[in-house]
């Protein structure tokens, strides 16, 4: 509707050309740190990023790509995908889901809304279940927050609760589940003392039961649906404070992937299968890895895998994960609205565009890219490339992932002359620094700059620019640090690895024969984050950004 009423005309750049090739390059989980043996970057061979920043002084710097730079509550943020991306797609800082959630229960409007309204019909006859990640990262979900969430239920009438957490180590350190799991215990047993029957009723590790993200892998959202809601799952346990610290003993068990599992009664029944009549609310505010779920949950018509039972529920998220698909239908709380993004406005300005990934970053540069919009604005001006990624691996096992493919695919797509953006996501530093192994970590690293150096080569050869990025900090730190910088070594002697994100700045490096001499960076933007990009990538295609986009950073001599 709003769209309607905007002018997509760009203004024409005083001084810049169009025409230009701009190819924009996302390194996914690379920061910029200090050298040492856990920045995996320094220690990979990376002689492509290592030029882009040594060479070219005054087209390299850093911006910000955390905390409020891209719209989460504090600077103790760190940044993820779906925030970077939005920014960098988008142009503008939006308060972000994390955020939203925070003020809609801190104002107590998260009770007010249709979606809680909904869902409270149940309460009185049946049972409240709440799904998603246990953890403190705050990228997908918060504790905090599901503990208010718990409490403000509770006070509104719910009677009955159970939730069915996914364990983390990826966000947070490894291990963590098991304090996590104990505090939610605590809100439960003192839920209890009030009269409402509240327990925690499965689990299991995000990366292996439900949190499978662009359909990469629907037996992972199967085995949470077979233990979240028909009660069966290999492992069985009275508690899942038990349960988790059983399982974690396994050898190379881990909180990412943990084997899913139930809390039986004492006669060895399930506690808490999701039945007609329930209410269910999956309580992650970010989207890509709860849609799967959410489809499960809302599709009458669904051939994913076979659901056995497909209970009436009354469902919502915390947000609404996919606006296009209005999915899922009911939500506690408005997703930000993105409009008028980057890529929205290049289209309607005639720019052709290209972008790819593997699949598990592909809806990284195209859904979150656009604002958390599915699919193409103009199918016939833009192509959207997803190359397969492996499935049923840590990416460690095959840490160069599909690396060279989206290289080369850009370089296809640069080569061909029909685009006039290529843009693509390289994983590798991030989906291979989440599993903390530091010596495959080094060797995506250097597979991420080979495929820089693909793009880089295809750029030169059609006097093209590029723009070369990414979208939060992983490999460069792999080590938990204390307050002085220094590794902090655990009770087991072994220096606590860190398999999540950080607060790192990231390169921004631009170049390429198409860009204009006297090009370089403005040193009046010192703060600049990652929304700076989307006016500079504007720029290069001969246009001036909106007014209120956030301003670009380079200048013409
Ligand atoms: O979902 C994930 O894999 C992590 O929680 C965050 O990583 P991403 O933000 O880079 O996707
Ligand atoms: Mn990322
Ligand atoms: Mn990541």
């Amino acid at each position: 509707m709003a769209s309607k009423e905007v002018q997509w005309k760009l203004a024409d750049h005083p001084k810049l050309p169009k025409g230009k090739l701009v190819a924009v390059v996302v390194l996914d989980g690379w920061g910029d740190a200090s050298p040492g043996k856990y920045n995996c970057i320094h220690v990979a061979e990376t002689p492509t990023m290592d030029a882009l920043k040594n060479t070219a002084p005054d087209k390299w710097r850093l911006v910000r790509a955390h905390g409020t730079a891209v719209g989460l509550p504090t600077e103790d943020d760190m940044g993820n995908s779906e925030v970077g991306h939005n920014a960098l797609g988008a142009g503008r800082i939006f308060a972000q889901g994390a955020k939203l959630v925070d003020l809609a229960l801190a104002s107590g409007k998260i009770y007010d809304g249709e979606g809680f309204n909904y869902i409270k019909e149940s309460f009185a006859n049946n049972t409240l279940h709440l799904i998603g990640l246990m953890s403190d990262g705050g990228v997908h979900s918060r504790l905090d927050q599901l503990q208010l969430l718990l409490k403000g239920a509770g006070e509104r009438g719910a009677k009955k609760i159970r939730v069915h957490v996914l364990t983390d180590g990826r966000d947070v350190l490894d291990g963590t589940s098991v304090t996590y799991a104990e505090t939610l215990e605590k809100d439960l047993s003192d839920l209890r003392a009030k009269g409402i029957d509240a327990q925690i009723a499965s689990g299991g590790g995000r990366m292996y039961v439900t949190m499978d993200r662009y359909e990469n892998d629907w037996e992972v959202v199967k085995r949470g649906w077979d233990a979240q809601v028909l009660g069966e799952a290999p492992h069985k346990f009275k508690s899942a404070v038990e349960a988790i610290k059983k399982l974690r003993e396994a050898p190379n068990a881990n909180d990412q992937y943990l084997p899913p599992f139930v809390v039986v009664d004492d006669g060895g029944k399930p506690v808490g299968p999701i039945v007609d009549g329930d209410a269910v609310v999956t309580f992650n505010f970010r989207a890509d890895r709860m849609t799967m779920l959410a489809q499960a949950l809302e599709y009458e018509k669904f051939d994913k895998f076979d659901r056995v039972r497909f209970p009436k529920i009354r469902y919502a998220g915390m947000l609404q994960y996919d606006g296009e698909l209005k999915l899922p239908n009911q939500y506690l709380v408005s997703p930000p609205l993105i409009d008028r993004t980057s890529g929205e406005y290049l289209v309607n300005n005639g720019i052709r565009t290209f972008a790819c990934s593997e699949t598990v970053k592909f809806g990284h540069v195209t859904f979150f890219w656009n604002g958390n919009r599915s699919g193409c604005f103009n199918s016939e001006k833009e192509e959207y490339v997803e190359i397969p990624s492996d499935s049923g691996i840590t990416f460690n096992e095959k840490p160069k992932m599909k690396a060279f493919e989206i290289g080369e695919k850009a370089r296809d797509a640069i080569l061909s002359g029909k685009f006039d953006q290529v843009r693509v996501n390289i994983p590798n530093g991030d989906m291979v620094g989440h599993t903390g192994d530091v010596d495959a970590t080094i060797v995506a690293c250097k597979a991420a700059d080979e495929a820089v150096k693909t793009i880089l080569d295809a750029v030169e050869k059609v006097g093209g620019i590029y723009l070369v990025t990414a979208d939060h900090g992983n490999a460069e730190d792999m080590v938990k640090r204390d307050k002085k910088g220094e590794p902090i070594v655990g009770k087991d002697g072994k220096v606590q690895i860190l398999t999540s994100h950080t607060l790192q700045p990231v390169p921004v490096a631009i170049g390429g024969p198409g860009l204009a001499s006297g090009v370089k960076f403005r040193k009046d933007v010192p703060n600049g984050g990652l929304a700076n990009v989307a006016a500079t990538v504007m720029n290069f295609h001969g246009f001036v950004a909106p007014d209120d986009y956030e301003t670009t950073l380079i200048e013409v001599d």
